[in-house]
């Protein structure tokens, strides 16, 4: 199996400037690790909270060839938290329904994950999902949103991924 890339970017003004170290972008690739199949490449990069900043990021990751970008940070209410809206800048189409399943899972945990206005988008043959920052949210979000993942970049023309059936059930609705 080849070698795929997925970009992990963490937008965050502590992370970035050191304040306190990115365990949530760690969390996201020890999870990809655990459940996929597929040898991969983290393209992984640390932002402070600049929708310039992190539209461009985006953008070199899809250029790279990640047919997966996950984020975390960035998508509360807080002046600052622009994660959703470069996001939307970026991309060609929305997929609501990821921030809609990743809010009502994350509600079992939280009253305040209403606050969190995480989405999910394609731009060119690349799959952009947002996390919120809290290093906790990470696998309680991916578990409940993984499942369709694959067949999602399946439509895209992006890389094919296979997933450790013991810890994710990939559904694809035509094989
Ligand atoms: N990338 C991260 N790594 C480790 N802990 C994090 C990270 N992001 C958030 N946290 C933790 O979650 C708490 C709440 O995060 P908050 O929503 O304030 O972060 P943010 O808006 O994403 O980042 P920042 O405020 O630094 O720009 C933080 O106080 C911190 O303890
Ligand atoms: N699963 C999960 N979702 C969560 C949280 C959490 O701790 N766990 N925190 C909430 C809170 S308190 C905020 S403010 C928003 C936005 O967080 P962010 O700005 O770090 O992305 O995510 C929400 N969603």
């Amino acid at each position: 199996m080849d070698k795929i890339s997925i970009g992990i970017l963490t937008s965050s003004d502590r992370a970035a400037n050191k304040v306190y170290e990115d365990v949530s972008g760690k969390e996201i690739i020890n999870f990809l690790n655990e459940v996929l199949n597929n040898s991969f490449e983290p393209v992984y990069h640390v932002v402070p909270d600049e929708k310039e900043k992190i539209v461009a990021t985006l953008k070199s990751m899809a250029e790279q060839n990640c047919g997966l970008i996950v984020t975390t940070g960035g998508t509360g209410p807080a002046p600052r938290d622009v994660t959703p809206e470069a996001t939307a800048e970026l991309c060609e189409k929305m997929l609501p329904g990821f921030g809609e399943l990743m809010r009502q899972v994350s509600l079992q945990y939280v009253p305040t994950a209403i606050l969190s206005r995480q989405t999910a988008g394609i731009y060119k043959q690349s799959l952009i999902v947002n996390l919120p920052g809290k290093p906790s949210a990470i696998r309680q979000c991916l578990e409940a949103v993984f499942p369709a993942i694959p067949y999602c970049l399946d439509l895209i023309g992006g890389p094919y991924l296979e997933c450790d059936e013991s810890k994710i059930k990939v559904f694809r609705p035509k094989s």
